[in-house]
Formats: structure tokens, C-alpha cells, sequence
């Protein structure tokens, strides 16, 4: 089972001129096994929800609630929201200069599992993600995301999702920056995860190209920290066909 359930979330950061309002009231619920889309303009607030059910310290959460399978998120710490089963795979993955990738999989794979992986079984589980997304052996003795290219950034966040095994994965803007065959690497990625049992997945994202390989369940309209309208696949059609303009309007 893995329900996450989003209500009426309002967060704020804070700035040189005081608190600013970034999400004012979103609802959404992922049920089992569902996947969700996240469209939006620039600077609507969809990496800010992402960072707030992820649990960055930066925002806070000043109403509203967010469950997953009916456990309160927000009462956790980062590392309880892992264990629980949330996975954040960030727009900008960060750099760890000294951890080696392979170090990084299994240190995050013992902390989030309670005990190490069996080291046979984890070793053949490692070079067969690595092989599925074309990644080239050595990689795992790279330090993690110290040079890599834009693509090989998100192909290590999708090998992360396929090892870590969540309930619900958070993808913000996973898609950007790829070239066509990494596109389709890491769709499979993705969908190779939502195949797995009641798997819950929150794609962000700007472009509707991604959305042919990886369909969702439903679309959301994401304009000044809401949701201004949800519907089916239909909708990013329209989007890409018409843009924002008319929610733009609608929120003024
Ligand atoms: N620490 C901060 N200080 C000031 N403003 C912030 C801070 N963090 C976020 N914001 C503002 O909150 C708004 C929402 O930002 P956010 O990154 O969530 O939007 P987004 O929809 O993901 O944008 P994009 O599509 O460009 O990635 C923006 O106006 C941004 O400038």
C-alpha cells in the first residue's frame, strides 16, 4: 500500500524581506500504484513542494498536512520520511566529493532497509541497474554527481529509485537536460518502478514529451502555489498545445 496524501499544505520560506507565502492550500492525493504529473510556469512552487514532503529545512510548513499511508510526514525528520518510503529525486542532485557512488547506494540502502544488503546478492543488484541504465561499470567509482553530465546526474537518481525501492517517488524535473536516449533510459527507469507493486509516483515536469513514455494516471496545473486544475493525460495536451495563459488569468 502506499497512499500519500497532500492537504491544503501552505509553506513559506524566509527572506530578506520577511516570510514569503510560496504554497497556499494544495490538495492532492496519490493513491496506490498512481502516478501523478506536476505542470507548472517558473516559480509556481512545484520544487517547493517537492522539498517539503522531502522534509528540506528551508521550508516551513505553516498549515495543512501531508500522510503517507496515514502516518504524519511532516512530524518526521528527513531520514524517518526515507525509512518510511518517500524518495526525492531533486531537480539540481548535489555533489558528495570523497563518497564514491558505490559507497553512497549501499550506505543509503542499509540506512533506509535497518541492516546491510547481502554483499552477493547487492553487487549483482548494483551492476544490473548500472547496465539498465547505461551506465558504464566504472561509474559506481565515482564520486557522487563530481562531473557528471547533466544526463548521468539523472540517470544515477533513477539507478537510486530502482535499488532504494520507495513507496513514492518524487521526480522533479528528472527529464530536463536529456538528450532522446537518455529520455527513454530513464522512462524505463520510472516505469520499470511503477510496474513493482502499489507504487506512487509525483513526476514534476515542463514538457509533455516525457509524459508519452511515462503516462500518468492524472495532471495537475500547478499556477501561484496551487492546483488550479487537475484532469487526465488530456491536460498536458492542452497545455502543450495552448501553454498557461488561461490559469494565469484565472489566478489574478
Ligand atoms: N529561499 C528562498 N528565498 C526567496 N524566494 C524563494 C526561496 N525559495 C523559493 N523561493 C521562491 O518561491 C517561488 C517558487 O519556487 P519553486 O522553485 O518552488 O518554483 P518551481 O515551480 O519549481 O519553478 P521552476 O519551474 O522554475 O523550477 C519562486 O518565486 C522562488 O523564487
Amino acid at each position: 500500500m502506499s497512499t500519500l496524501e497532500i492537504k491544503d499544505l501552505q509553506v513559506q520560506v524566509q527572506t530578506e524581506d520577511g516570510p514569503k507565502e510560496i504554497l497556499k492550500g494544495v490538495t492532492l492525493t496519490i493513491r496506490d500504484g498512481e502516478t501523478h504529473a506536476i505542470m507548472g510556469p517558473n516559480g509556481s512552487g512545484k520544487s517547493t513542494l517537492a522539498y517539503s514532503i522531502a522534509g528540506h529545512p528551508r521550508y516551513e510548513i505553516t498549515g495543512g498536512s501531508v500522510t503517507l499511508d496515514g502516518e504524519d510526514v511532516l512530524a518526521m525528520s528527513v531520514d524517518e520520511r526515507a525509512r518510511a518510503g518517500l524518495f526525492l529525486a531533486m531537480q539540481y542532485p548535489v555533489e558528495v566529493p570523497g563518497v564514491s557512488v558505490a559507497n553512497f547506494l549501499r550506505t543509503a540502502k542499509t540506512a533506509i532497509d535497518g541492516e546491510a544488503p547481502k554483499l552477493r546478492t547487492w553487487v549483482k543488484d548494483v551492476n544490473g541497474v548500472m547496465e539498465r541504465m547505461n551506465l558504464d561499470a566504472s561509474f559506481s567509482q565515482r564520486s557522487v554527481n563530481e562531473g557528471f553530465s547533466g544526463g548521468e546526474k539523472k540517470r544515477h537518481e533513477i539507478a537510486q529509485l530502482d535499488l532504494l525501492d520507495p513507496k513514492v517517488a518524487i521526480l522533479d524535473e528528472t527529464d530536463s537536460g536529456l538528450d532522446i536516449d537518455a529520455l527513454k533510459v530513464v522512462s524505463e527507469g520510472v516505469n520499470r518502478f511503477r510496474e513493482r507493486e502499489g507504487k506512487g509516483v509525483l513526476l514534476i515536469t515542463h514538457y509533455t514529451r516525457i509524459l508519452r513514455y511515462i503516462k500518468p494516471d492524472r495532471v495537475h496545473v500547478f499556477v501561484a502555489g496551487k492546483v488550479a486544475e487537475s484532469g487526465g493525460p488530456e491536460l498536458a495536451e492542452e497545455l502543450e498545445a495552448n501553454g498557461y495563459e488561461r490559469f494565469l488569468t484565472a489566478a489574478v
